[in-house]
């Protein structure tokens, strides 16, 4: 058996640690914002990306200088301490450096330490297999118990190996403390040897072309997306495991017309947020990760026309039926989560 059993499952890793979720926490993350804790200009701007932002992220790893890691860890660690993020109900992750990394070690005992009670999720990049999320689950577990948490943190992995990506599944099941998976197109490109410069979106030579013209003309031909599979197997991992999706970093800042499609492409698949790396980019993400009111208004008529969620209804002249209400469903809870922290959202939601 190379399992635990089911009942080892959600037992904590070290003693005195708190119990695993069960459950998830409900909350909603439509984008990730990625601060660089090192440098104090940006950091003094965490209680107003806090206001903006559904998470925010302290970010140790790749974009922090080597000789700056000590300095972002210190910040990461005053970040935690500047709001009380619980209060706010915004979250509070860090991105640690990779387990194989002089940094990994130091990073994760001193925010669960220093930062534990305010950390809701430790990202962890470069995932390769369950084993990774092994290693750090019991070790998170001890540094848990010797600070005394009563509320366990959760493991967010970055799907950003050709190994992590063929062993996704066993990446989202590895722990109760999964909270989700993003995908991390510049990494996962350069690993698998993936001939492109740019981070994430489209390329204009990823295209299929038309069949040729007998008159010689032009052949139309359309640019195809290259994260199709990736982002939709992972969306799968972690709906089996009961986890979130995420889209991860779009790196042409300026190009906030191809951020917007790429980042609803992921919306449309299933996830339930993506990275913000700059401030402009909280703004996209909030519009696209939120349903349309328009959607949320027909999905909210199909849940009236079928009130237990059985039968068959017309709406419109399209069917509705069990699978359709369960897809209404899903629109309007996000719709509910969206109004809780959106009054302008909440009201447009409501409108007639
Ligand atoms: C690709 C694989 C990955 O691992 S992606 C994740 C790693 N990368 C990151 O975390 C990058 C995070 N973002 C950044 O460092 C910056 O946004 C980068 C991309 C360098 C651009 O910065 P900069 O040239 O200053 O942009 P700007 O002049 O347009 O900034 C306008 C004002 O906004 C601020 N700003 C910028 N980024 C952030 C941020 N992430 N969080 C909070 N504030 C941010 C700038 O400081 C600037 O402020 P001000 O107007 O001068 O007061
Ligand atoms: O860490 C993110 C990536 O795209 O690489
Ligand atoms: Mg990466």
């Amino acid at each position: 058996m190379s399992q635990k059993t089911p009942r080892n499952f959600f037992k904590p890793l070290a003693i005195g640690a708190p119990d695993p979720m069960r459950e998830l926490p409900i909350r909603l993350e439509r984008m990730i914002h990625f601060v660089p804790p090192h440098l104090d200009k940006v950091r003094a701007k965490v209680p107003q990306m806090a206001d903006q932002a559904d998470v925010v992220l302290a970010n140790l790893e790749d974009a922090i200088p080597a000789d700056a890691k000590d300095a972002a860890r210190d910040g990461a660690i005053e970040m935690g301490k500047m709001i009380d993020w619980q209060a706010k109900g915004t979250g509070f992750w860090s991105r640690v450096n990779p387990l194989n990394s002089p940094w990994f070690q130091e990073d994760v005992s001193r925010l669960v330490l220093e930062a534990g009670e305010q950390l809701d999720v430790i990202m962890l990049p470069k995932v390769e297999g369950p084993w990774d999320i092994h290693f750090a689950d019991q070790y998170v577990a001890q540094l848990e118990a010797k600070a005394g948490l009563k509320r366990p943190i959760l493991f967010h992995a970055i799907l950003e190996t050709a190994q992590g990506m063929a062993l996704v599944e066993e990446i989202a099941l590895a722990s109760p403390r999964m909270q989700g998976i993003s995908l991390g197109p510049a990494d996962l490109a350069a690993d698998r040897k993936m001939k492109t410069t740019r981070v994430g979106g489209g390329h204009p030579y990823y295209r299929v072309v038309d069949d040729p013209n007998e008159d010689g003309s032009k052949r139309e031909s359309a640019q195809q997306d290259p994260w199709h599979y990736t982002i939709a197997r992972m969306v799968d991992a972690c709906r089996l495991a009961g986890i979130n999706a995420f889209y991860g970093p779009f790196g042409d800042i300026a190009d906030s017309e191809a951020c917007e499609q790429q980042f609803r492409n992921a919306f449309l698949l299933g996830c339930s947020g993506t990275w913000s790396l700059h401030p402009s980019q909280i703004e996209i993400a909030k519009r696209v990760f939120s349903p349309a009111p328009d959607e949320v208004k027909f999905a909210r008529r199909i849940l009236e026309a079928m009130p237990d969620g059985t039968g068959v209804a017309m709406l419109d002249g399209k069917m509705q039926d069990d699978a359709t209400w369960k897809q209404a469903k899903v629109i309007s809870d996000l719709a509910d989560l969206v109004s809780e922290k959106d009054p302008e959202l909440a009201k447009a939601y409501a409108a007639d």
